[in-house]
């Protein structure tokens, strides 16, 4: 049981170190909540929120895996190589194919509110 709840701590320490050293983590949880206000001044259906949840989790998980990618390539390639460019690029791709999926459903769900409201 001790194991388990260290490796807890392990996994949020990962988190802190991201939010720490990368604006973009911040940034994407700066825009979750703002994100999760709309959505509670919206009344948002049940299926609505999953859509917004599960896109928010990959876009942070997709964040931790290209803060780990970066570390890792640090780590072993200090110095400047075309190859740590490509796995750094690929990662970055990555977190930027889930935002631009997170902003359509974001848009999918808002704009015919924003319309209704306004
Ligand atoms: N070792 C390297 N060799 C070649 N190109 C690199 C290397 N490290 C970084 N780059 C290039 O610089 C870009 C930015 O790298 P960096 O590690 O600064 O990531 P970042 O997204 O700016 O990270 P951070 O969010 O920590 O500022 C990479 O996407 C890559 O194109």
């Amino acid at each position: 049981m001790a194991k388990f709840i260290k490796s807890f701590g392990y996994a949020f320490s990962g988190i802190a170190y991201a939010f720490k050293s990368q604006f973009n983590f911040r940034f994407h949880l700066a825009a979750l909540i703002i994100v999760g206000l709309a959505g509670w001044y919206f009344h948002l259906s049940k299926a609505e929120w999953l859509w917004i949840i599960v896109s928010s989790g990959i876009v942070l998980l997709s964040e931790l895996f290209n803060t780990a990618i970066e570390v890792l390539v640090d780590l072993v390639s200090p110095g400047i190589h075309p190859q740590a460019k490509i796995i750094k690029d690929a990662a970055a791709g990555a977190v930027l194919v889930a935002a631009i999926t997170s902003v359509i459903i974001g848009l999918i769900i808002f704009i015919p509110k924003i319309g209704h409201a306004a």
